[in-house]
């Protein structure tokens, strides 16, 4: 590994479903904050804060998530959450919160102070199954923001297709083909078709034996015609 190549963090991609979630805090941060977890498929978020966004009350009115008009309580609040954000004004409470949830063993996310916390929430790009989160670990949300937006112009729609059907080859391959070499190198193949669009994939059936032939010979023969 270079050398200073670790900037401390190991990035991961949760899933959401089901996790009790709790957002301290109802202004523009902890809404922001707040449509991230939901994009990412949270659906048992609590948030708690005496007052909150048009947008937060607008979610909270759909039953998206449940608002607790209140202010938080470190003591009681924080148990059964699995994931807590601290988005409040007040210093010392997301302060606390971040001491609790370490306490708990709760992930932990801190607004005004990211270091107290065990995660930081990146920017993120979605394309379908693609999904791109750039980190500039804390030294500037501006840059992570401009590299995303950067990102996003480069891979479009036409990588969501292809996830598509390579998440759907993938399946099959992996109920047809018992040779493990083979089936890597047809999973191989199909990517990197993918990538540079050079076959039409057709119907996935079809695509799996032309790639089987492809890596069992087939592409020797057009390495050689090339
Ligand atoms: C990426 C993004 C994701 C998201 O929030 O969804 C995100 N911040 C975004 C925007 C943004 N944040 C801020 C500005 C104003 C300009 C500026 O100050 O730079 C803008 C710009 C804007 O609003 O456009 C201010 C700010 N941010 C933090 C602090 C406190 C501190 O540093 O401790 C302060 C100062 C507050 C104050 O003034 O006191 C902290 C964090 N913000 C992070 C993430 C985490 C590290 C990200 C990384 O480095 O990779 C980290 C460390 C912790 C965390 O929040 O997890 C999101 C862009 C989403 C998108 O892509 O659109
Ligand atoms: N991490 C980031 O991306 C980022 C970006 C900008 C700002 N910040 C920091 O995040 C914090 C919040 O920023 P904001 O712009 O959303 O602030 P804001 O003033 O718009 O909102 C603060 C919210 O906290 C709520 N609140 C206050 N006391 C509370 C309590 N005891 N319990 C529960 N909720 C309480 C308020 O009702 C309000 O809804 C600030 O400290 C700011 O410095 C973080």
């Amino acid at each position: 590994m270079e050398k200073n190549a670790s900037n401390g963090y190991y990035p991961v991609a949760l899933k959401m479903a089901g996790k009790r979630c709790l957002v301290a805090g109802g202004g523009k941060v902890a809404e922001r904050k707040l449509m991230g977890l939901l994009e990412a498929g949270a659906d048992r978020v609590v948030l708690i804060s005496p007052a909150v966004t048009e947008a937060i009350q607008k979610l909270s009115d759909i039953g998206a998530i449940e608002w607790l008009p209140r202010a938080c309580s470190v003591k009681s609040d924080l148990s059964g959450a699995w994931l807590v954000i601290a988005a409040t004004n007040d210093r010392e409470l997301n302060a606390a919160i971040a001491e609790e949830a370490e306490r708990l063993g709760i992930l932990s996310n801190i607004a005004d102070d990211y270091e107290r916390g065990s995660f930081i929430t990146p920017s993120v790009i979605r394309k379908g199954r693609l999904l791109i989160s750039v980190t500039a670990t804390g030294a500037s949300p501006v840059f992570a923001k401009a590299v995303s937006r950067e990102l996003e112009s480069r891979y479009g729609q036409r990588y969501a297709d292809a996830l598509e059907r390579l998440n759907e080859l993938r399946r099959l391959a992996q109920e047809k083909i018992e040779d493990r070499m083979l089936k890597e190198k047809v999973l191989r193949l199909a990517a990197d078709e993918c990538l540079t669009m050079k076959h039409s994939m057709g119907h996935a059936e079809d695509w799996l034996h032309r790639l089987i032939d492809r890596t069992k010979g087939g592409l020797q023969d057009e390495q050689q015609q090339q």
